[in-house]
Order: structure tokens, then C-alpha cells, then sequence
């Protein structure tokens, strides 16, 4: 087992007076790769808010560990949700990766020669070599994808934290990015929310399903009655294996 990186212990959160999460507790270990699932509104994005300090829990806490040492906190990167991107915003591929550094930058510094050496490193690896000056909002899916990526990343992290990756791609892709990050995988820890259980099931090492509470799963061999368990929704399984599903008649959670 890995040492671990984040812990979380009973973790309550809301938003003003509705309860979204309750005593969540987590532990995610050093190159882990933990998937998320649950229904909408279950609280996942919540969860990740929570990990990243921009909510506070209305109770429990979170704690951060570098080489099994507790620390204040640990570097980490973000892969927002496609729908909470502003692609009118002027800004280009190069600034977009650049302004992954800008917590590391000193106020009244300019970049140094080896960050902007890291940003091009990362452009690269990410395959977006020849669109550095590219407005954002004239990439496709899959590009504005790996730029935001790159940002994530060039802070080198201990985490990188997708919410929903798969919504800025169509399927065609989605071996490409999962195949990008096995490989990202291999030197730090992804927590990544999805909707897609089954494609979920075939990339991570364990699981976790968030609704209202946390359910934990520590390899993917979960059954169907775990599933609809944790999902309170009836699934059906498409075949066997991997477990593709169809989620059924799911109930309506309360927005
Ligand atoms: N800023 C906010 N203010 C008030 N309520 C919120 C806010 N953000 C989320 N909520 C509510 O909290 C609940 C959990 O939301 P959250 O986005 O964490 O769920 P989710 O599991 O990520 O959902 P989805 O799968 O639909 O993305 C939902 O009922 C949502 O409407």
C-alpha cells in the first residue's frame, strides 16, 4: 500500500441550510487513481471543492501527507467541469498552461527561464506543439481539453483532480485521454469524477460512490447490487465483465 496523501474524516458539507455531504471519510494514497461516481447531485463536485480548499466543511477534516509526514498542504491539480470553462475568454494556450505556475510565482517576479521551459515541456507532452498562440476558444473539445490539462500538471502535483473529462471529448477520443492518463498515473495520484461507470470501472484502481454519504470501494470488482446500493437506482447490466450498465428509472434527487 502507498503512503497516503489526503485524508478526509468526517466530513459534513452545505450550502447554506441543505445538507449535501455527511461524514464522509476518504483516504486517497500516493499514485492512486480513484474514481468517482454517483447520481447527479449526489455531491461529488462538492467532495472535490472540499479536497481542493475552496469549500469549507461545516464539519471534519481534511489532512495533507508528503513521504507519510502530515503537511499543511500539497500541490494539486484541477480539470474543471467543460460547462464552467469560459471559452470567450482572450487568453491563449501558452497563458492557459503558464497560469498553472501562477501560485508558485513570487508577486512581483516574472517567470523564470525554467517555468516557461516547463510550460513548453508540457505543451508538448500534451500534443499541442504549433497552437501555443492560440485563442482558447478556437480549439476543439479535445485540445481545450489537454491545454487545461497541461495547466493542471504544470505545478508537477501530488493530485490531479478531473471533474467529468469525458464532457469536453466525444467517445472517439476518450481512449486517447485515458491512455494520457494511465501515463500520468505512473508519477502522481488522479482522482476523476464521472458519470460513466462502466469506462470508470475499466481505468481506475478503486472506487468511490458519493451520494449524500461515501461508499468506498478499494479495488473495481464491484457488483451490480453495490452499484444500485450506493446509486439507489436500479442498473442494469449490459453483459459481463467490466459491468456496462444502463442506469434505470434513477429517482429523483433533489436539487
Ligand atoms: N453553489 C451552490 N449553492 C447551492 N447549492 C449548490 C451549490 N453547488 C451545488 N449545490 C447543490 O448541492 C448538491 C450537490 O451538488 P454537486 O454539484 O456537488 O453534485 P454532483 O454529484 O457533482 O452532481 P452532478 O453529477 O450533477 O455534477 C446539488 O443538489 C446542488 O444543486
Amino acid at each position: 500500500m502507498n503512503q497516503p496523501l489526503i485524508r478526509l474524516t468526517g466530513i459534513s458539507a452545505a450550502y447554506d441550510q441543505k445538507k449535501v455531504l455527511e461524514n464522509v471519510n476518504l483516504e486517497i494514497a500516493e499514485k492512486d487513481f480513484l474514481g468517482v461516481i454517483g447520481p447527479n447531485g449526489g455531491g461529488k463536485t462538492t467532495l472535490m471543492k472540499i479536497i481542493l480548499g475552496l469549500l469549507k466543511p461545516t464539519s471534519g477534516h481534511i489532512q495533507f501527507f508528503e513521504d507519510g509526514k502530515e503537511v499543511d498542504e500539497i500541490a494539486m491539480g484541477y480539470l474543471p467541469q467543460y460547462n464552467r470553462i469560459d471559452k470567450k475568454f482572450p487568453i491563449s494556450v501558452y497563458e492557459v498552461v503558464l497560469s498553472g505556475l501562477n501560485k508558485q510565482k513570487s508577486l512581483f517576479r516574472s517567470f523564470t527561464k525554467a517555468q516557461h521551459e516547463e510550460v513548453r515541456r508540457i505543451i508538448a507532452r500534451m500534443g499541442l506543439e504549433g497552437l501555443e498562440q492560440r485563442a482558447i476558444g478556437q480549439l476543439s473539445g479535445g485540445q481545450l481539453q489537454r491545454a487545461l490539462l497541461g495547466r493542471a500538471l504544470v505545478s508537477n502535483p501530488k493530485v490531479v483532480i478531473l471533474d467529468e473529462p469525458n464532457t469536453y471529448i466525444d467517445k472517439r477520443f476518450e481512449a486517447r485521454l485515458y491512455s494520457l492518463l494511465e501515463e500520468i498515473n505512473k508519477e502522481r495520484a488522479i482522482v476523476l469524477v464521472s458519470h460513466d461507470i462502466g469506462t470508470i470501472l475499466q481505468n481506475v484502481k478503486s472506487v468511490a460512490c458519493v451520494n449524500g454519504t461515501l461508499d468506498y470501494h478499494p479495488d473495481t470488482e464491484v457488483s451490480a447490487e453495490w452499484l444500485e446500493t450506493h446509486f439507489e437506482c436500479p442498473i442494469e447490466l449490459l453483459g459481463h465483465g467490466n459491468l456496462p450498465h444502463r442506469i434505470l428509472k434513477c429517482h429523483h434527487h433533489e436539487e
